[in-house]
C-alpha cells in the first residue's frame, strides 16, 4: 500500500495522506480480502496511490464502531459537538492548498476550482456546527385540559453516506456535517476514483478531536456490496446518497425492507432558458458557469439551453465566442486551465455519443465538438445549434462540456419542454419582466431555480430535487431535518 512520492512531495503536510481506511478511530492498512486498488490521475493516467480495497467485512466493523459511539456522541452538548466541528472547519481551511492539490490530482478539476470546492466543503461544516445549537423542539397546547404536548428532535442514529467523484470533498461534508452536528455517526463511502480527499478529511477530523467512530471512511471498489451491507444492516438507520439515479433506485429498494430513511441527490437534466427580454451578455456569463464548471460534470450543470427566437442567433454567437476564446483545456495543474479531463473513458464515450447522435439528426457544431488534441479523456468545450427534442441531449444528462442550443417561440412551449423530463433538480432562466419571472419560476418543476444567475450552490440554501432527481434537502436550516427523528411526549395529569 502506498501513495506516490511525487504527490507527497507536492504537499506542505504529507501526513494528510495515508494509504488507509478509517474505522472506529483506527487506521486500517490492509483489507481482510488482501485486495488492493489503484487511484489514478485522470489527466495523465499516472498511479497516485495503491490502497486497501475494503469491503463488506470492514463495512460491518465500521457500522459496529459507529453504533457503539453514537449514543455517547449524541449525549454531548450541542456546543461540544459544535466546537469540535469548528476546529475541523478551521483545519480544512488552513490546509486548503494541500486538499485542493489532492483533489485535482485524483479528480482532474482545475486547481483554482478545487480550492473553491475546499472552501465550499468547509462551509457546510461551519454552517452545521452553528445549526447544531439550533435544533429546537416545540410545545403544543394540550388537546385536553390536563395534558401538555412537547416535541423533541433526536438524531436518527448511524448513517451510511455514499458519495460520487465529481465533488470529492464537498459531497462528503454536505452529508457528514449535518449528521454529526445533530448527534448521528457516519460511515462514509467515497467513490473509488476519489478516495484520497476522503482520507485527508478523516485525518483532519482526527486532528480536530472528533472522537473515533463518529466519522468512519470505507475506501473500496465494491460499491454494490458495501451499499448492500449499509442498507441491510439494521444498526444503520439512514442512507444518504449523491450519484446516479440508477444507483439511487437500488439503494431505495434495498432500504425498503427495514423502512430505512433515505436521502437521495440524483441525476439532473437542467434547462437553462434565455427569454427575449433577457440581458443576453449576462445570460452568456451564466451559461459559462452553469455549463462548463467542472467540465460539465455536475448534476446541476445546464444540460439543455433553450433560447427564444428573437435572441437565439445573438446568444449562440456570443456564447461560442466566449467558449472558444476563454476556455482552456488541460491538466488542472497548468496555469490558466479552465477545463480539465473528463473523469474516465466511459464519461468521454457518453459525450461523444451525444454529439454524434445530435449531428446525425441535424445539429450543427459552432465550436468544439471533438476530443481535445492532447488525447486521454480531454474534450473540447462545445456549442451545438439547431438542436431538437428528438436528440439524446434533450433527454439524458450529458455530464460533459457540451452546450446544446434549442430554439423556442413562446413561454408555454418552453415551460412544457423544460418540464418534459423525469428529472427535477436545477433549472435556470434569464428574463427581466417581473411577472414573467414569477410565473416561470412557479411553473418549473424543479427543486432549484436560478433566476438571472448560473450559480446557485451555497451552504445557506436547500439543495435538492423533485421527481426522479431525489428526496430530501442538503445545506441550509433544512439540512438537519433528514438526520432527525421527531418524538412527541404527551404529558398527562397536569
Ligand atoms: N447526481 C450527481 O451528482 C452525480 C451524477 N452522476 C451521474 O451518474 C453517471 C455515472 O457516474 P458514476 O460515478 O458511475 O455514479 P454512481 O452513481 O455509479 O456512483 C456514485 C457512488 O455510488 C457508489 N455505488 C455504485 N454502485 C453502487 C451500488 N449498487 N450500491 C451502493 N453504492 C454504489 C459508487 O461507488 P464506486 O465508485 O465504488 O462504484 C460511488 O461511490 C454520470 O455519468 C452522471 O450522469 C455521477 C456522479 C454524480
Ligand atoms: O454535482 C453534484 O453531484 C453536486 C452538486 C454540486 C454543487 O453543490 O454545486
Amino acid at each position: 500500500m502506498s501513495i506516490s512520492s511525487e504527490l507527497l512531495a507536492r504537499l506542505k503536510d504529507p501526513e494528510l495522506l495515508t494509504a488507509k481506511g478509517y474505522i472506529g478511530g483506527k487506521w486500517v492498512s490492509e483489507a481482510a480480502s488482501g485486495k488492493t486498488f489503484e487511484v489514478t490521475d485522470p489527466a495523465t493516467g499516472a498511479v497516485l496511490a495503491e490502497l486497501p480495497d475494503l469491503g463488506v467485512e470492514e463495512t460491518t466493523r465500521a457500522i459496529d464502531a459507529a453504533y457503539e459511539t453514537q449514543k455517547e456522541w449524541a449525549a454531548k452538548t450541542a456546543k461540544e459537538r459544535s466546537v469540535a466541528m469548528r476546529k475541523w472547519n478551521d483545519l480544512l481551511l488552513a490546509n486548503a492548498d494541500d486538499l485542493a492539490l489532492i483533489l485535482t490530482a485524483e479528480m482532474g478539476k482545475p486547481l483554482a476550482e478545487a480550492k473553491g470546492e475546499i472552501a465550499y466543503g468547509a462551509s457546510f461544516i461551519e454552517w452545521f456546527a452553528e445549526e447544531a445549537k439550533r435544533v429546537y423542539g416545540d410545545t403544543i397546547p394540550g388537546h385536553q385540559a390536563d395534558k401538555r404536548i412537547v416535541v423533541l428532535k433526536q438524531p436518527v442514529g448511524v448513517v451510511g453516506a455514499i458519495t460520487p467523484w465529481n465533488f470529492p470533498n464537498a459531497m462528503i461534508t454536505r452529508k457528514v456535517a449535518p449528521a454529526i452536528a445533530v448527534g448521528c455517526t457516519v460511515i462514509s463511502k467515497p467513490a473509488e476514483q476519489t478516495p484520497l480527499s476522503a482520507i485527508a478529511i478523516a485525518v483532519l477530523a482526527e486532528r480536530a478531536g472528533i472522537p473515533g467512530g463518529v466519522f468512519n471512511v470505507i475506501i473500496g471498489t465494491d460499491g454494490p456490496a458495501i451499499g448492500k451491507e449499509l442498507c441491510g444492516n439494521d444498526k444503520v438507520r439512514k442512507i444518504t446518497f449523491t450519484g446516479s439515479t440508477e444507483v439511487g433506485r437500488i439503494l431505495m429498494r434495498q432500504s425498503a425492507d427495514q423502512i430505512k430513511k433515505v436521502s437521495l441527490e440524483l441525476g439532473g437534466n437542467a434547462p437553462f432558458i434565455v427569454f427575449d427580454d433577457a440581458d443576453v451578455d449576462a445570460a452568456v456569463e451564466g451559461a459559462m458557469i452553469s455549463k462548463y464548471r467542472n467540465a460539465g460534470q455536475t448534476c446541476v450543470c445546464a444540460n439543455r439551453l433553450y433560447v427564444q427566437a428573437g435572441v437565439y442567433d445573438e446568444f449562440a454567437e456570443k456564447l461560442a465566442k466566449k467558449v472558444s476564446e476563454s476556455l482552456k483545456v488541460g491538466s488542472g495543474f497548468e496555469d490558466g486551465v479552465t477545463t480539465g479531463p473528463l473523469i474516465d473513458e466511459q464519461g468521454l464515450e457518453k459525450v461523444k455519443d451525444h454529439i454524434e447522435d445530435a449531428l446525425s439528426k441535424g445539429a450543427r457544431v459552432v465550436t468544439g465538438g471533438k476530443p481535445d488534441e492532447r488525447g486521454g479523456t480531454f474534450f473540447q468545450p462545445t456549442v451545438l445549434t439547431q438542436v431538437t427534442s428528438e436528440m439524446k441531449v434533450a433527454r439524458e444528462e450529458t455530464f460533459g462540456p457540451v452546450a446544446p442550443l434549442f430554439r423556442f417561440e413562446t413561454v408555454d412551449e418552453v415551460i412544457a419542454q423544460a418540464n418534459d423530463t423525469e428529472f427535477g433538480l436545477a433549472s435556470y432562466f434569464y428574463a427581466r419582466d417581473l411577472s414573467r419571472v414569477w410565473k416561470v419560476a412557479e411553473a418549473l418543476e424543479y427543486g432549484m431555480v436560478g433566476v438571472n444567475t448560473g450559480l446557485i450552490s451555497t451552504e445557506v440554501a436547500p439543495f435538492g430535487g423533485v421527481k426522479q432527481s431525489g428526496l430530501g434537502r442538503e445545506g441550509s436550516k433544512y439540512g438537519v431535518d433528514d438526520f432527525l427523528e421527531i418524538k412527541y411526549m404527551c404529558l398527562g395529569g397536569i
